[in-house]
């Protein structure tokens, strides 16, 4: 199964409608003021995660993605109408970046959770905005300002449920071929396993929980060492790990300096991944006497201080593996759901402050409502102009 889904695409935002200009015009009212309406703004485009989809291949098909744009404004005061959102849907756990500054724009980890990519344009204002006491006739407008137009690259990273950690031949790999249809490579040397496998680990039709088989870890992979240290990030978002421990390493080492050697590696590389759910997997108790395996897992439960779940297996055999999955599924479903929820994350967009600006920049004197006593002339106007009669 491939472990990073990735796509291309290019999202562009509705540009914002333009303000026009406009006067009133009635019959017994010979000079009425400025009625031009402010454009709509453009429409944004939004990534919304959906927990059905599991892939991104459809934006490898559809790459380019529009959203509306503003009406321009109208005369009588009518502002034009919004350029409609665009919503893109996505697998939960997409990441987006934009690929010409590199910036991460969001994780989107939550069913329903949305993500603003590129934010439409603000919509131009109409000559009525620009209206003040010195000014009753402005012939001032203001243009929507372009909608945002991203290149955006969409990652969907591994949402497994549950992480192995282990040192090379501990039977990680072993183990996720006992209790998931998937089938990585298993051998009796260490570094068998190159890159992550995911498996589903399916209890019925109804349960079910994805499991990830990453490299095995050695000392010093939280400096570099090794290879687990470049997939150990992608366990950060598994609800639990379980930690496989081999009770008859092949080179003669003692599985309890083993094992400290994982908790060490996982502490340096980080805390938050440290204290995750995680529970403590004696694999390989085929190979030993009952009274022995009890005799070593005590000396290592012992010696690491440890007071969270063990479980003694054989993932070779089948032994304890489908009650471990069982554990493993209800831990998972009594965990609380929303334990990564995170709100909708803003995205600092360049036409934030726009409206303001453009007001300050036009108008340097108060506004005043009072429209008698105009002092323009239809024949001044050197820019288009629609006339309202009523
Ligand atoms: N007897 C016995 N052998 C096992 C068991 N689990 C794994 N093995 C053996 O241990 C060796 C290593 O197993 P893997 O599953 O490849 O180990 P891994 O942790 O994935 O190793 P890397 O991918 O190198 O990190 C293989 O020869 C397996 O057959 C077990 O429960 N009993
Ligand atoms: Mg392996």
């Amino acid at each position: 199964m491939k472990f990073v889904d990735e796509a291309e695409i290019r999202v562009e935002a509705g540009d914002g409608g333009n303000g026009t200009i406009s006067f009133r015009r009635e019959k017994f009212v010979p000079k009425g003021g400025p009625d031009g309406g402010d454009g709509g703004d453009g429409g944004s485009v939004y990534l919304c995660a959906d927990e059905n989809l599991n892939t991104l291949i459809d934006f490898r098909f559809e790459r380019f993605h529009r959203a509306e744009r503003g009406q321009n404004g109208q005369g009588r005061n009518c502002a034009g109408k919004q350029g409609k959102d665009l919503e893109l849907k996505v697998p939960v756990g997409t990441r987006a970046t934009d690929q010409d500054t590199g910036e991460v724009l969001g994780d989107l980890t939550k069913h329903g959770q949305r993500l603003k990519v590129a934010q439409g344009g603000f919509h131009g204002l109409g000559n009525a905005r620009f209206k003040s006491s010195v000014n009753r006739a402005p012939r001032q407008k203001s243009n929507g300002t372009p909608g945002d137009i991203r290149n955006l690259k969409l990652e969907l990273m591994l949402l497994a449920d549950v992480g192995l950690l282990g040192l090379p031949n501990a039977g990680k790999s072993t183990f996720i071929r006992s209790v998931s249809a998937a089938k990585p490579k298993v051998a009796d040397y260490p570094f068998t396993t190159l890159v992550p496998n995911l498996g589903v680990v399916r209890l019925n039709a109804q349960k079910s929980f994805v499991i990830a088989d990453i490299p095995g870890l050695i000392e010093g992979a939280s400096d570099g060492a090794g290879l687990g240290i470049r997939f150990l990030k992608h366990l950060e978002r598994c609800r639990i790990l379980l930690h496989l421990v081999d009770l008859l390493p092949v080179d003669g080492s003692d599985p309890l300096e083993n094992a400290k050697a994982i908790i060490q590696e996982l502490e340096n590389y980080s805390p938050k991944l440290a204290a995750k759910p995680r529970w403590l997997i004696f694999n390989k108790i085929d190979l030993l006497l009952e009274e022995e395996v009890e005799e070593i897992t005590s000396r290592i439960i012992e010696g690491l201080e440890w007071n969270g779940p063990v479980f003694q297996i054989s993932a070779f055999q089948k032994e304890n593996t489908d009650a471990l999955c069982h554990e493993v599924m209800q831990f998972i479903e009594e965990l609380p759901i929303d334990e990564q929820a995170e709100v909708e994350e803003e995205v600092e967009f360049k036409w934030d402050t726009y409206h303001q600006e453009t007001i300050a920049a036009h108008q340097h004197v108060e506004l005043d409502d009072d429209d008698d006593d105009d002092d323009w002339d239809d024949d001044d106007y050197d820019v288009e102009v629609i006339y309202t009669r009523e």
